[in-house]
């Protein structure tokens, strides 16, 4: 689904992404890990076409997403809150997210009824603008505004960040549940927890090279633990 060739990102002539070669296939999760700097968001802006790259190229379902807007109809992606409109309440942004997607009103109220038990209610249907929410509070509007138009492809970057404890819980089973629907999932974490029980596939990189690409096995955990020594 997505191909990096000869990617490379440099800045002032520092080279943080350099990546040969790397597909992620249709209907995997590939969970993105890493130490502070390794180039995971880097790795992720390039895929969105956030930033350019020094060399190479990223293609989507094999077109350049610096060539085309077509990926843009099936890839939903959360990387931070400078994705909201922080100035709508969630309800008014997650029913424009909607209406880009051709979902109703109606159709946005039955996906929340869906999701219930994620985002407290007072919150979500409240006046509050999104610009006065917690940090928890943004991600889960923009993990909402993602999952509502069931991409074919999603990405996140440490959506696990600020969530509390049972709010990690409900996304990893969500996560699962929309990989098992088809959804295929690229994130990054530093939740070596949350990734090893969520991923099929894992890629480690160390400034900005793969250093590692497992399949999910009984060990990873263990193998990701011996890495990061914890
Ligand atoms: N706009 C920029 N200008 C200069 N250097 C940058 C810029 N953006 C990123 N970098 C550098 O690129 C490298 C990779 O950064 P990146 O944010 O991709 O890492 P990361 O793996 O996501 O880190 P973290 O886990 O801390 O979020 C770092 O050395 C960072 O300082």
């Amino acid at each position: 689904m997505i191909q990096l060739n000869n990617l490379q990102k440099e800045y002032k002539g520092k080279l943080v992404l350099d990546i040969p070669s790397l597909t992620l296939e249709k209907g995997e999760l590939l969970g993105l890990v890493g130490n502070n700097g390794a180039g995971k968001t880097t790795l992720l802006s390039l895929v969105l076409d956030l930033i350019q790259p020094s060399q190479g190229e990223v293609l989507s379902n094999g077109i350049g997403v610096a060539m085309s807007e077509h990926w843009k109809v099936y890839t939903a992606a959360y990387l931070d809150e400078n994705f909201l409109i922080t100035h709508l309440t969630p309800m008014e942004y997650l029913r424009f997210v909607g209406r880009l997607h051709d979902l109703n009103k109606a159709d946005v109220e039955a996906f929340l009824e869906r999701e219930k038990g994620f985002m407290a209610e007072d919150l979500l249907y409240g006046t509050t603008m999104i610009r006065d929410l917690s940090k928890g509070n943004k991600v889960k509007v923009g993990i909402l505004s993602v999952l509502l138009s069931s991409p074919a492809l999603l990405v996140l970057d440490e959506p696990y960040v600020n969530l509390d404890p049972s709010s990690q819980a409900w996304l990893v089973k969500r996560l699962k549940k929309a990989n098992e629907e088809g959804t295929t999932v690229l994130l990054s974490s530093h939740d070596l927890n949350h990734v090893a029980k969520l991923s099929t596939r894992i890629v480690l990189l160390e400034e900005g090279k793969v250093v590692e690409d497992m399949q999910t096995d009984d060990h990873l955990l263990d193998r990701l633990e011996q890495y990061f020594n914890v």
